[in-house]
């Protein structure tokens, strides 16, 4: 498992007339924390249902290790459902318990396992009380911990964050990153762009049930476009027109913005810029995730 992480190769799937996956790959190498983004309906929960081997792929495989997802490796997988899977009438330690021994825990260690999450995700005062009493927030510590008891050697998490206060999103933002530095591959899927900008080390756009594009947040800008906001006082509207691969995007507190298209050259900008008169400033304006993936979705 720890060479080869999680791979996903060309799986297709189709509900009817419904082409929900249509040749998804990507690999979650070990230790690293891969952020999965896409719109509403794009194909990330019929892809990690399908990584967990709950849901069966048309074509294309997934790997752990290297192996096909059966029975004894789905064991190993701590996964988190979007739709979040507990009994609402059972106990928190009990249910926690009882899912660490599915997963092949003794009662002893299924114990220990569950004081040892339950206090790290700040829940070990509700252990005695049924799901249905907790709040969602602590409902869904308490499912990503039924996600960890059994110690798995990947994490695929679907949508852990939404709903969550800010206390409770860096709880799990540091289990998450705890996890992936001990060398677990961890998957997520999430909304919130500016939490997967900060916390992944790598990030995959799903647009159609295709990956879209992935890499670095670094890579994704390389891809894209660059923004230049260039403050030249004297420089009369339209003085960046004609430049190649240049389009101004308008002006801003009195500083022209720019949209280069990859391989525009910003020195020639400046060039014409200086033409103008004095430059006071020249910055390259780093795109968010978030614009990166509107540009991603929009083509
Ligand atoms: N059981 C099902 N029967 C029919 N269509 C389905 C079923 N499950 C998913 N789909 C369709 O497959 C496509 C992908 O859905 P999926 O739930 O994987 O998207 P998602 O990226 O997780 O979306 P969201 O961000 O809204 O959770 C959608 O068009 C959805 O309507």
């Amino acid at each position: 498992m720890s060479t080869h992480g999680l791979q996903v190769q060309g799986i297709s799937k189709r509900y009817g007339d419904t082409v929900a996956l249509a040749d998804m790959s990507f690999e979650v190498h070990p230790g690293e924390l891969f952020g999965f983004v896409g719109s509403n309906g794009a194909g990330k929960t019929t892809t990690m249902r399908i990584a967990l081997g709950v849901l069966e792929a048309d074509e294309g495989q997934v790997l752990l290790g290297g192996r096909p997802v059966d029975l004894d490796v789905r064991r190993r997988i701590g996964y988190m459902p979007e739709e979040r899977g507990l009994y609402p009438k059972m106990k928190v330690g009990a249910q926690l318990a009882y899912i660490a021994q599915l997963h092949g825990l003794s009662r002893a260690e299924a114990a220990d396992a569950v004081h040892r999450w339950t206090t790290r995700l700040d829940i070990a005062h509700r252990v005695d009380d049924t799901v249905s009493a907790l709040s969602l927030g602590n409902q869904q510590r308490v499912q990503l911990a039924a996600a960890l008891v059994h110690d798995p050697e990947v994490l695929v998490l679907d949508e852990p964050f939404s709903g969550l206060d800010p206390v409770a999103v860096d709880v799990m933002s540091h289990v998450l990153v705890e996890k992936c530095e001990a060398g677990v591959p961890v998957i997520f899927s999430s909304h919130q762009l500016e939490l997967v900008e900060r916390l992944c080390h790598r990030v995959g756009i799903v647009r159609a049930g295709h990956m879209q594009a992935v890499g670095t947040v670094d890579e994704l800008r390389d891809r894209g476009t660059t923004q230049l906001e260039v403050h030249a006082p004297g420089a009369a509207p339209g003085w960046a027109d004609g430049l190649p691969g240049v389009r101004t995007v308008g002006v801003r507190d009195g500083r022209t913005v720019l949209e280069l298209l990859p391989g525009a050259d910003d020195q020639a900008v400046l060039a014409a810029a200086l033409r103008t008169g004095p430059v006071h400033s020249f910055a390259v304006r780093q795109s968010s995730l978030t614009e990166l993936f509107r540009e991603v979705v929009a083509a």
